[in-house]
């Protein structure tokens, strides 16, 4: 055990962060974990310098489709001042709490899938359909250079993947939670002009103005998203939530801001996350008419936007997939929660674009959920009982038979 978490804190100690991660020394260490365990490998760069590494164990009947585990090589950054150890540094105090960026968001995931293949070796298991992992950059800035290029490339249709695992959330009680589909990104400015002005002078349509009225229109609706999440019966992923991420205005000086002078132009950011049963094309009508109207000197763009349709991967007896993952969970003597949409995103929404189902999940349980979060932490024990976990579903994925179930259009 002592083995398994010090190559779990190595992991965690590569600087990864963005936006400058240390991809190679991240792909290195990979390959130096998958060496013994005599994966293929190959590093693939959709984009240079962003590179993607995908490990194969070979199964023994190539006619049946593969699987594919995807975890992301990047994490967030952090504001080391505020943790209780450094986020670097992966610390693991007398309780067994292992503290670093990436222990739940997904470093974790990307190093139990490769200790529950050497646990499966060890034990002699063969696999009949291959094992694909993917160990994938830049999920935490959208994923446009790792994921979505892979899902979209030719290689990808050539893995013949059936089906793909990715990251969920920690889960605060016993039941580990499972995401079948996900809200979609909005990232959104907007932006307002309107004449400049004395500072001592009342007029209407400022920029300030302007902006303050979308801003007071968006809160509205957010306290109304939120009022429906506080009334109970309707999960977090189903709900639109809305937060401001940024607010830009004001005439800088050498001093601070200028006091009288109001400025020409103001903006502001949003993240808004759209669950797949919001009607979408109203939203943005919304957004259009009354976020960010022309007729008050707004405009708008999107820093981030998942197009199209939102796919939804079965979970239920129609996909053959739910009930293996299930099952395995229960083997490895756990429990799996009713499956949920995931209230942020990730890059299985790719896959489920491709055609490929895909569920998120993280095999962690009792654990508050600290994705993005000061002193984000795993337990040793919850990270060993997580790759008995993955033990389990890769010897039930892998020990398949049937032909049917593969790339289903969902
Ligand atoms: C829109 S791409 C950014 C991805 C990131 N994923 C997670 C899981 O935090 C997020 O939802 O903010
Ligand atoms: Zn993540
Ligand atoms: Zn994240």
């Amino acid at each position: 055990d002592d083995a398994i978490v010090s190559r779990f804190q190595e992991y965690l100690r590569i600087n990864t962060v963005q936006p400058n991660p240390e991809y190679y020394k991240a792909v290195d260490f990979i390959i130096s974990q998958a060496k013994p365990l005599s994966l293929e490998s190959q590093t693939i760069e959709f984009v240079k310098g962003k590179p993607l590494l995908l490990l194969k164990w070979v199964g023994s009947d190539p006619t049946l489709p593969a699987f594919l585990l995807n975890s992301h090589t990047d994490v967030v950054p952090f504001e080391d001042s505020k943790w209780t150890h450094h986020p670097l540094q992966a610390h693991m105090d007398h309780h067994g709490d292992i503290y670093a960026r990436g222990s739940q968001d997904m470093k974790c995931v990307g190093m139990q899938y490769l200790e529950a293949i050497r646990k499966l070796q060890a034990s002699g298991f063969k696999p009949l359909r291959s094992v694909y992992l993917s160990f994938v950059p830049d999920e935490e800035i959208g994923g446009h250079d790792g994921a979505e290029k892979f899902a979209e490339s030719q290689l990808f249709k050539s893995l013949n993947i059936a089906i793909v695992l990715d990251e969920g959330l920690p889960s605060p009680t016993e039941s580990y939670r499972v995401f079948y589909g996900e809200r979609s990104p909005w990232w959104l400015v907007i932006k307002a002009k309107g004449p400049p002005g004395h500072g001592a002078k009342l007029y209407d349509n400022s920029a300030m103005e302007n902006l303050l009225k979308s801003i007071e229109s968006i809160r509205r609706f957010r306290a109304s998203q939120f009022d429906l999440l506080k009334a109970g019966g309707i999960a977090e992923g189903d709900v639109v939530s809305v937060n401001m991420a940024f607010l830009k205005a004001g005439t800088p000086s050498p001093t601070g801001f200028v006091m009288n002078l109001q400025p020409s132009e103001a903006e502001a950011g949003f993240d808004i996350r759209v669950p797949p049963s919001v009607d979408a094309e109203a939203l943005e009508r919304r957004l259009v008419e009354e976020w960010a109207p022309a007729a008050r000197n707004m405009s708008f763009e999107f820093k981030q936007k998942l197009t199209g349709k939102q796919f939804l991967t079965a979970a239920d007896d129609s996909n053959p997939w739910w009930g293996l993952l299930e099952n395995a969970v229960k083997e490895a003597g756990g429990r799996t929660s009713k499956p949920e949409i995931f209230p942020a995103s990730t890059d299985a929404r790719y896959f489920r674009k491709a055609g490929v189902p895909a569920f998120g999940f993280s095999p962690i349980s009792n654990t508050p959920s600290l994705l993005h979060d000061h002193n984000e932490y795993l337990g040793k024990a919850e990270y060993l009982k997580g790759i008995e976990v993955y033990v389990s579903i890769i010897k039930a994925y892998a020990s398949y038979e049937s032909k049917s179930g593969s790339r289903d259009e969902l």
